[in-house]
């Protein structure tokens, strides 16, 4: 079941990654994935894009939407400067659990905050629960059918400003058809395609980047 599969992840982060060393747990979590067993983390190939859009924004406060092992969240978390701090919710109990123990072992404690809990009924509650007044760069990476509408509510709570990026996984496969046609034809936003593959495969898949204009 999904639970021991996530179980195996976390002991090959264990086995095969240096404490402390956030760029050999993401190593040893793609190797496993590659020869060992697929999981629906960003990956590699996507996560470079993923990386540079970091590194461009170089963003103080984020917010991911999808944690699962938080493979993606060691990503942009090893990438972030001193005080910034990254947002990551995840309704699944078992994969937040998986998620904090990998985030320890990288050692990015103090950098993250996993929430616990459906984004629906947390985005309402980033002002007043954890004092974010708006996102630098939200990653887009949970269920599919939410992007569209958790966009809206971030919109919705004052959570995005002027510039604010949304970084949106998977939007070819699985593909997130409402989601690509609102950023693409809204006069709110200036959207751009990243083609890559899905992860660990050859399917084709992309990033979606858009700048929120205000
Ligand atoms: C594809 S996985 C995230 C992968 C992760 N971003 C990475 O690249 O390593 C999607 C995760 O989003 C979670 N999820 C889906 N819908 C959610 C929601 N509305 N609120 C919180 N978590 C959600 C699922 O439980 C799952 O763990
Ligand atoms: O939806 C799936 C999926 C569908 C069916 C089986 C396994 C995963 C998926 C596939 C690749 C992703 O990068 C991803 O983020 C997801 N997801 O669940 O959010
Ligand atoms: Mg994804």
């Amino acid at each position: 079941n999904y639970y021991r599969d996530v179980n195996r992840l976390l002991h090959a982060v264990q086995k095969n990654a240096t404490k402390g060393d956030p760029r050999s747990v993401v190593k040893a979590i793609d190797n496993f994935c590659r020869q060992k067993e697929w999981a629906m983390n960003v990956g590699d190939e996507k996560g470079c894009i993923l990386d540079s859009v970091v590194s461009e924004v170089n963003p103080v406060t984020v917010l991911e939407l999808g944690t699962y092992c938080g493979y993606s969240t060691v990503r942009i978390a090893s990438l972030l400067p001193p005080r910034a701090k990254i947002i990551t919710l995840e309704f699944n109990p078992d994969y937040a659990k998986i998620a904090r123990q990998v985030i320890a072992w990288a050692g990015l404690e103090d950098k993250i905050q996993v929430v616990e809990g459906p984004s629906g009924e947390w985005i309402p509650k980033m002002k007043e629960q954890f004092g974010v007044k708006t996102f630098d760069l939200v990653f887009l990476d949970h269920w599919k059918d939410r992007y569209l509408p958790d966009t809206k509510l971030l919109e919705d709570c004052g959570l995005l400003r002027k510039g604010t990026i949304l970084l949106a996984d998977n939007v070819i496969c699985p593909g997130t058809p409402d989601y690509l046609e609102y950023v693409r034809n809204s006069p709110r936003y200036k959207s751009q395609y990243f083609k890559s593959h899905l992860e660990y495969t050859k399917a084709e898949d992309g990033l979606e980047k858009s700048v929120f204009l205000g």
